[in-house]
């Protein structure tokens, strides 16, 4: 049976639970990350675990163990499930308190890491390319509950994909509270135009990591990329668009709102760019069982 890290013990998944009163179930409370392992590699780390503590330093809740720790933590449990590619689940909770908001109703946070194995996300539509549809539901302001913080609340991403799959789509696109082009449900967004590369800047975004990646790759190669707000208009007459994701990787955007995007295929820089993937995920990144 598949083991769960929980608060510095490995127990068999059906062991892997935490109280109702766990603040985390209660009012979404505690924050997460989604990492992945590829060809006995975990790809970026570093940079996941960072941006881990980052989220909880934002909602002011103190993860009991280390940084350093947390990455052993990880690797630790991809050894005890045997896993060389793999999904990893990292969550901290605030952990368990009477009922009531006040954060200083829980003692200590809980600390989960779930693994389990992972293909790509959407298959076989990397040739065809995915459907994506405008939401109605704005990604929430950073004003109110930053979208930098990758927290246990998604309830505007999945509001973005119930109204996704209510018309038929592959990906929700969400503007931001200003109206401009902000990200998917749960990844970033690559417009490219007259062979120059846009992606809105993460103010009203997550600070995705792939997408980081994407933008080293991208200028390593010679593009021009520019983190500047973009519309609607430039989204719909773009000549490629594809986001960017722990899950998705790189995916091309060959339909928005029923307008094709350029010839309605995946775009040469797009297929550039899921190679490129291919290659840094498989020969870099922390080896788990060196
Ligand atoms: C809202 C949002 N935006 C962008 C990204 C991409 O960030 P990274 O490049 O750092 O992964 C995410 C990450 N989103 C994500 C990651 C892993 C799994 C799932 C899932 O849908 O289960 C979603 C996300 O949730």
């Amino acid at each position: 049976e598949v083991l769960v890290y929980y608060n510095g013990d490995y127990v068999p998944k059906s062991e892997a639970t935490t109280s109702v009163y766990d603040h985390g179930f209660l009012y979404g409370d505690g924050v997460f990350e989604g990492i992945r392992a590829y060809n006995g590699r975990v790809f970026k780390l570093k940079e996941h675990v960072d941006r881990l503590f980052d989220s909880a330093k934002a909602i002011a809740m103190e993860i009991p163990i280390s940084r350093e720790e947390m990455s052993q933590a990880i690797l630790e449990t991809l050894r005890k499930n045997d896993l060389s590619d793999a999904y990893i689940r990292p969550i901290v909770s605030r952990g368990v308190g009477d009922l009531g908001l006040d954060p200083r109703k829980c003692k200590t946070p809980n600390i989960f890491i779930i693994t389990q194995e992972w293909g790509a996300m959407y298959g076989d539509l990397y040739e065809v390319g995915l459907k994506a549809v405008m939401v109605a539901t704005r990604r929430n302001a950073p004003d109110a509950l930053s979208p930098n913080i990758k927290s246990l609340n998604y309830l505007n991403n999945i509001l973005a994909k119930i109204e996704a799959n209510a018309k038929g789509g592959d990906e929700a696109i969400f503007l931001d509270s200003n109206g401009y082009i902000c990200e998917g449900s749960g990844d970033n967004i690559f417009i490219i135009k007259n062979g120059k590369v846009y992606t809105p800047p993460t103010i009203s975004n997550l600070k995705g990591i792939t997408r980081a990646t994407a933008i080293e790759l991208l200028m390593e190669r010679g593009y021009e990329v520019l983190e500047e707000n973009v519309g609607l208009f430039d989204l719909f007459t773009a000549d490629e668009v594809f986001v960017t994701g722990t899950a998705a990787e790189a995916a091309p955007i060959t339909k928005v709102d029923g307008r094709l995007i350029g010839d309605g295929k995946p775009g040469p820089i797009t297929g550039e760019m899921v190679k490129a993937f291919e290659e840094i995920t498989t020969t870099t990144g922390t080896p788990i069982y060196e």
